[in-house]
């Protein structure tokens, strides 16, 4: 039988520190090629006060420390009580001054000690995924230029033109498995921030070592500046990104290209994951990269499978078999790439389930943008969105352009999901006309970020269109207080419960491309890890809590569907017979072993 235990050392990643076990024998040795000050100021090898007596001689860091050494314990304790102050201190203060504050402080321990930032962060990830991730990073976003204090990542400009493959070589770690990119060009719903976007794929990253236990010495933020669109940036003195309107068409897509030749030549194995295209670009570089590199859309593909899973469990929540599923009325309110991507995704699984009967799936959807319902009448229909429009005499009593009161009210959907970017247009007139609705329990997907840009909040929602609905939204919420005991429960529907699966199980598998057979194993997974019991209480999602280990689950099932596909070439010492022969458990169990977890390692000097 396979044996997981080989993989007991897989926090040592590298070839060389494997060598290196034999030549000192210190178990979990690190190898670093620093000494001294050099290593202080490296917040991957830095352990603060925490460097033991025996390694500061080793390392020539004798008095650059105080002699106490403090444990990494102590260490946590410390700044968790610095960080309860901070909250203690700032109660009572507005909602962007608080959060920078705490933003700020762990941007500053992620500066200094990573190991520590990463245990802090795995350890309160409910606490501080809303502060790293959804919603204050599109604060950060927005206030980047002024918050900038040190570089993180790599920033790739228009101006780099013919530089890109030299350029690469730049990056300090030997081996990048993970990178996020964004071109800044529709951050959230915040619309085009320009070279500021970088938040994004830094926070996306955090979520991949927390969530994916991705090693992060082998993740990489990268952020192309082509220009911006936004005036105020332009004009902004402090702007830290090219001062120029974006770069269009060819001369756009050459940079791209020629950025992913660079990273596909000195990592040909990494992962690339596009953020926050605006989305003509998000569907275009999608078509173009998919087959050639590793890479996949997140608000395009990874939003649809958790989309997928949330509307299945409202089908389950129902207490309806999940063939159900192709009798919802599906509104979607956003016609974007996240919005389009759930369509297709939600299509595709209609039609399996009605025996490739794509017409009669398509059928149960409808789609709005910011001119209402989109029909074949539309002028100028985008072509991206022509496959979802409705046939005029299929919508009877709507016109073209209806207005999202009007079609909620006339359909009375099932499920009413909002990717507009737009806060506040379920507004109380809509979600009251939800209370009209075909389902004995309606589900209101308000799946816009940050919070800001969510179409209704939960309060509202369940205030409005009732007690019984089940109610998701991209960033988190408090479960809602519905008296006699009753709990309103809050879902985040939000891309974070499958891009890290999505992304370690395609590096563990090895696999070239990812294809919808794995991102469809991804959202299926998703979509059958909660229970009865939890659905029926309107839980559609696992709690935070638990990423780690949803996500080892997702990246199983990716993998397993990688096997199935024939993709599968294996990772480090194991190949893809190994693969093959391993059981769905034992997957699980692989994945979960190939988790990054934060300790400190011995570290050992080599020049
Ligand atoms: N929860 C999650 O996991 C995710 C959430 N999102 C959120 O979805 C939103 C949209 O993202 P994208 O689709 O990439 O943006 P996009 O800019 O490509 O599309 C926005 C769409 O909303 C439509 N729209 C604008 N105003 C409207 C209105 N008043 N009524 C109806 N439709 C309106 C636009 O016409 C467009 O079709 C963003 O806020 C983003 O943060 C995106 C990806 C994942
Ligand atoms: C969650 C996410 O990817 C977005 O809002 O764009
Ligand atoms: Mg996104």
């Amino acid at each position: 039988m396979w044996r997981v235990a080989r993989f007991a050392a897989s926090n040592v990643r590298s070839s060389s520190q494997r060598r290196f076990f034999s030549a000192a024998a210190i178990p979990g040795a690190c190898i670093v090629h620093k000494r001294g000050a050099d290593i202080l100021h490296d917040p991957w090898f830095n352990k603060d006060t925490g460097f033991p007596l025996t390694e500061r001689d080793r390392l020539g860091l004798r008095g650059l420390l105080p002699p106490r050494v403090i444990s990494f314990e102590q260490q946590y304790d410390r700044f968790m009580e610095s960080y309860r102050s901070l909250q203690k201190n700032t109660q009572g203060q507005p909602y962007s001054v608080v959060s920078l504050a705490k933003w700020r402080i762990l941007n500053r321990l992620h500066d200094r000690n990573e190991t520590l930032y990463y245990r802090v962060l795995i350890d309160n990830i409910k606490d501080f995924a809303p502060i790293i991730y959804t919603p204050t990073v599109g604060l950060v976003c927005q206030n980047y230029s002024g918050l900038f204090r040190r570089p993180r990542g790599m920033y790739f400009s228009a101006k780099d033109k013919g530089e890109m493959m030299s350029m690469i070589y730049n990056w300090p770690g030997q081996q990048v498995d993970m990178i996020v990119l964004t071109d800044g060009s529709r951050i959230l719903g915040l619309g085009d921030l320009g070279v500021q976007g970088i938040g994004i794929p830094i926070g996306k990253l955090d979520m991949y070592v927390a969530a994916a236990g991705i090693n992060p010495q082998r993740i990489l933020p990268v952020m192309l500046d082509v220009g911006t669109n936004n005036q105020k940036l332009l004009e902004d003195p402090l702007y830290l990104g090219l001062r120029q309107p974006r770069l269009e068409g060819e001369e756009y897509l050459s940079i791209v290209d020629e950025f992913m030749e660079a990273v596909h030549t000195r990592w040909p194995k990494a992962i690339v994951q596009f953020e926050d295209f605006q989305m003509k670009w998000a569907f275009e570089t999608l078509q173009r990269y998919r087959k050639r590199f590793c890479m996949f859309n997140d608000d395009v593909q990874g939003t649809a499978g958790v989309a997928l899973a949330g509307l299945l469990g409202t089908v389950r929540a129902q207490g309806r078999p999940l063939s159900d599923f192709v009798n919802q009325k599906i509104v979607v309110v956003g016609a974007g790439s996240a919005g389009l991507g759930v369509l297709t995704m939600a299509i595709q699984a209609l039609s399996r389930m009605s025996g490739n009967n794509e017409m009669a799936a398509k059928n149960q959807c409808y789609l709005l943008d910011k001119d209402g319902l989109i029909t074949k009448e539309r002028k100028n229909l985008d072509p991206a969105a022509a496959p979802f429009a409705k046939d005029i005499k299929d919508v009877e009593g709507l016109r073209e352009g209806a207005s999202l009161l009007e079609v909620v009210k006339k359909l009375k959907p099932h499920v009413l999901l909002g990717l507009s970017g737009v806060g506040g247009i379920f507004n109380e007139q809509v979600l009251k006309a939800m209370r009209e609705s075909d389902s004995p329990k309606p589900a209101i997907f308000s799946m816009s970020n940050p919070t800001m840009n969510a179409e209704c909040n939960a309060a509202d929602a369940f205030k409005h269109a009732g007690p019984n609905i089940v109610f998701a939204s991209g960033s988190p919420f408090e479960n809602v207080d519905l008296g006699n005991g009753k709990v309103g429960h809050v879902n985040q529907a939000n891309n974070m419960y499958l891009f890290p699966g999505i992304g370690l199980g395609t590096l563990l598998s090895g696999a070239h491309v990812i294809t919808d057979g794995m991102l469809q194993a991804a959202a299926e997974c998703l979509a059958s890890y909660m229970t009865d019991e939890e659905i029926q209480k309107g839980i559609l999602y696992p709690s935070i809590d638990s990423i780690r280990h949803i996500t080892a689950e997702v990246g199983a099932a990716v993998v397993q569907a990688a096997v199935e596909e024939d993709l599968a070439e294996g990772h480090g010492d194991v190949g893809p017979r190994e693969l093959k022969h391993m059981s769905k458990e034992e997957i699980v169990a692989y994945v979960m072993q190939s988790m990054w977890f934060p300790v400190y390692s011995p570290l050992v000097h080599e020049k």
